[in-house]
Formats: C-alpha cells, structure tokens, sequence
C-alpha cells in the first residue's frame, strides 16, 4: 500500500493565528505541513510558485465584509478556491504577565481585528493608540518582545498560551456571532466534484463603463435562478472608476443554470476570471426555482433541437 501523499500549506501566520486555526479544521490534517507566511500575498505567492499545494488564507468576515487583500490576490488570476472554511472567531487582549489594562497605552492588532472591537477598546481604553499588524499573532509575537513598543495585543485567546502572554480580558468583540470565512486557494485545475451543496466564485470586469453594467451582470444570474451570496467591487488599479466585480454565488459550475449564467457573463463582460467550485462549509441545500433545474435546462435544449428540426 502506498502512503498518501503530503500536501504543504501555506497560510497567514504566524503560528497562533485565526487563519491557522482555520487550518486545523481541515480534514486529512495527519497529511497537512502548515507553512507560516508573513502576509496574505506571501502566501498566495507560495502557491503560485510551487512552494506550497495550497494556501489558507482569510477572505471575508461577517462585520467587516471582504478582505480586500485576498480578494485583489484572487482577482489577479493564477489560483483557484478549492475550499472554503467558516469559523466563529473571539478576540482577547493579551499582555505580558504584569500588565494591567490600565498600562495598556500601545496595542497592536491585525486591521480587521481591530474593527471588530472597535466599540469595546473605545469604552475601556479610549487613550490607546492602536497600531496595525499584519495578524493577530504577529502583533502578540511583537508585543512579547523583550522592550516592545506594544503593551497588549488583540488577538485570538490561544496566541496568548503561544506568546506565553496573559488575557486581561476575554471575549471582547463587539459582536459575539463574528464568523470569518477563510479559503483554501490552489493552482488551477478541473474543479472538484460536484456535492449538491456548492459555490462558485468568479471575478467579472465590465467591458466599457456605461449604464445598466452592474444590471447586466446581476440579471446573468437572476434570470437563471442563480443566488448571489456575496458581490463587491473593487478597483482595478488602471484608474479611477475602474472596478470589478468579485462574486460569490450558489450553485456548481457543472450545474447548467450556473454554466449558462456563466457563458452569458462571458458574452456580457470583457473577461471572466473562473475563482472555482467548491462545497459551501455550510452544508446548506438550497430549493432551486422553478425552471432552473438540470432537467428543466436539458428539457428546453431537447426541445429547441426540435424546433430546429422541424419536429416540435
Ligand atoms: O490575524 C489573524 O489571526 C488572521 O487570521 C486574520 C484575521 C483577523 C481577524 C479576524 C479574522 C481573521
């Protein structure tokens, strides 16, 4: 018997981050060697390249929307989301043994962290300062330093246990029901099969600036009862004004009425940059509308090859 393979992932280090933790829900984790990257596109980069099989990294959260840096990353091409993960995310602020929150001038934080508790750090440390980091883990290595500049880092409680930091206070995000989404981004390839609960996400550039171009996209899919679960612009960097479109939406794209949306985005965009099919970390099913299952689009095929032939 051969043993299965190894597979390197890379992902948004280092050690004690969301990100890695998202890792470690991935099944076949016995076959997993976790590759801690500075940043996001460091990452992405160790994909591209060959570095690495596949990287995690973080790509939306439910307060703070999309992760512009990732999104941007994917947009750019050569990849491919073969997984998504969901995970329920809690932050702490963690400070070396003998701080008390009141010496905590300096803190440091990953950006979206620090959005996140927002409210809490302004009604408990309105003086701090907050200084970005590149992740949470980073900013609590940073604060365990011998003669950091930082008092305390927001970060996940278990990078305190790493950084051997103390919590000074726990569960201090705004909002208790944060979940962030993290997807596994591979080189491209045939998507996986289908799982009957899937999404795809694609990236569409609108061919010239005019009226109606973001409905033309929208109507793709909603004339074939194809769900949006996410769409945000955001700029292509060859102007100001200049944007594209990165979307999320329900549905496999061996599944006709997300192919056919597809094509006719195809036909409608200047470029449409395939992001992948990959089953939804949800699970959920959804009911599908009336006259958009694959037998309803096969049915209509039959029965144009019949008018065509003369035999309807
Ligand atoms: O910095 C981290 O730990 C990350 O993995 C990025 C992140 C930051 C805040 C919320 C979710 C993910």
């Amino acid at each position: 018997m051969t043993e299965a393979a190894r597979v390197r992932y890379a992902y948004l280090g280092p050690a004690g981050t969301f990100t890695e933790a998202a890792l470690r829900t991935l099944p076949h984790l016995d076959r997993i060697d976790p590759e801690p990257c500075a940043t996001v596109p460091a990452a992405l980069d160790a994909v591209r390249s060959g570095t690495a099989d596949g990287a995690v990294v973080p790509i939306e959260n439910s307060v703070e929307g999309g992760v512009p840096v990732t999104l941007d990353e994917l947009a750019g091409g050569h990849l491919m989301i073969t997984r998504e993960i969901l995970l329920p995310v809690s932050f702490a602020l963690l400070a070396r043994p003998g701080t008390q929150l009141a010496d905590c001038k300096r803190i440091s934080t990953h950006p979206h962290a620090a959005a996140q508790c927002r409210r809490w750090l302004a009604d408990n440390l309105p003086q701090a300062e907050v200084t970005l980091a590149s992740s949470t883990a980073a900013a609590a290595a940073a604060v365990a330093e011998e003669g950091s500049e930082f008092d305390a880092a927001v970060a996940p409680r278990i990078a305190g246990e790493r950084y051997r930091l103390d919590v000074l206070a726990n569960e201090i995000e705004d909002n208790a029901d944060a979940v962030t989404r993290f997807v596994l981004a591979t080189r491209p390839a045939a998507p996986g099969p289908m799982t009957g609960a899937d999404k795809t996400s694609l990236v569409a550039f609108i061919r010239d600036d005019h009226p109606g171009a973001l409905l033309e996209i929208l109507d793709e899919f909603a004339v074939r009862g194809v769900n949006l679960t996410r769409i945000e612009s955001r700029p292509t960097g060859d102007g100001i004004g200049r944007y594209n479109f990165s979307i999320d939406c329900e549905g496999h794209v061996d599944e006709a009425r997300v192919g056919e949306a597809l094509m006719g985005l195809r036909r409608v965009c200047a470029e449409v940059r395939f992001l992948g099919s990959y089953p939804r970390a949800d699970g959920a099913r959804i009911d599908l509308r009336i006259g958009t299952t694959d037998a309803d689009f096969r049915g209509a095929a039959d029965w144009l090859a019949r008018v065509r032939e003369g035999r309807s």
